[in-house]
């Protein structure tokens, strides 16, 4: 569960790309996140992820009260989420498979069971021809597919994806939501920034806009599994 009360994040060169957010999202359900370049989509991811911290207001996410959180929780509550990247932070020295099993071998898991699993998300990426790959050698969608897996393969709680910015393929981009929409009906949490509202209107799920900072329309909490 994400919670934000009152949460204003404030850029050290003054920009304020967040003012007073509150907003709850439950465990379970289906979220896009939208609005224009520079509204302040990638910040309210940073802020969930804790790669930015917000200047005032109180931030929940699974179980982790940021306010009273210790530096070295911070590990074990990024544990709980996989987070896609906008630009898909892959290594580009490693295989597929080996971007995404790097993600099982931090967390001490036996090669037996990261062989297993790695190859089962791979091919629920639909990527398994291309596990001895390098990232270099694939499409920007299957770079995606990539960090999809790679966010997968620890069984998260919840799935954050932060759709690239510029010429994104809308068949692209209608797949990735298409997986993310199973992973979804399987019980993890998904939020999605996406640039495309004519996606967003293909599938019947709660969207939040944000506008200028502030979140001016919440469709609200639906039931997720509702859709397709
Ligand atoms: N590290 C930073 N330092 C200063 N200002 C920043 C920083 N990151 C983002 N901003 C500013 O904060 C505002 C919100 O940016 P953010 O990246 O959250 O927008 P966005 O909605 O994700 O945009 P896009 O759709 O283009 O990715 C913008 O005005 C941006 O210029």
């Amino acid at each position: 569960m994400i919670e934000f009360r009152g949460v204003t994040k404030t850029y050290p060169n003054g920009t304020t790309a967040l003012k007073d957010v509150n907003l709850t999202i439950e465990d379970g359900e289906f979220v896009f996140i939208v609005g224009s370049s520079g509204a302040g989509k990638s910040t309210f991811l940073k802020l969930i992820i804790r790669e930015e911290v917000a200047n005032a207001g109180k931030i929940r996410v699974n179980g982790f009260d940021f306010s009273t959180m210790k530096k070295r929780d911070v590990p074990y509550m990024r544990r709980t989420m996989g987070i896609v990247f906008q630009d898909f932070r892959l290594i580009p020295k490693m295989t597929v498979f080996d971007n995404v099993a790097f993600a099982m071998r931090v967390t001490g898991a036996p090669p037996r069971q990261i062989r297993k699993r790695v190859s089962k998300v791979l091919a629920l990426v639909g990527l398994s021809h291309k596990a001895r790959c390098m990232p270099g050698e694939l499409s920007g969608g299957e770079q995606q597919r990539v960090g999809l897996a790679r966010a997968m393969v620890n069984n998260p709680k919840m799935i954050v994806a932060d759709e690239p910015t510029g010429n994104i393929d809308p068949e692209r981009s209608f797949e990735m939501v298409k997986l993310l929409s199973e992973i979804n009906r399987r019980g993890t949490t998904v939020l999605m920034v996406t640039h495309e509202r004519s996606l967003v209107e293909r599938f019947d799920r709660r969207v939040i806009q944000i506008d200028d900072g502030s979140v001016i329309s919440d469709t609200g909490v639906k039931e997720s599994h509702e859709d397709e």
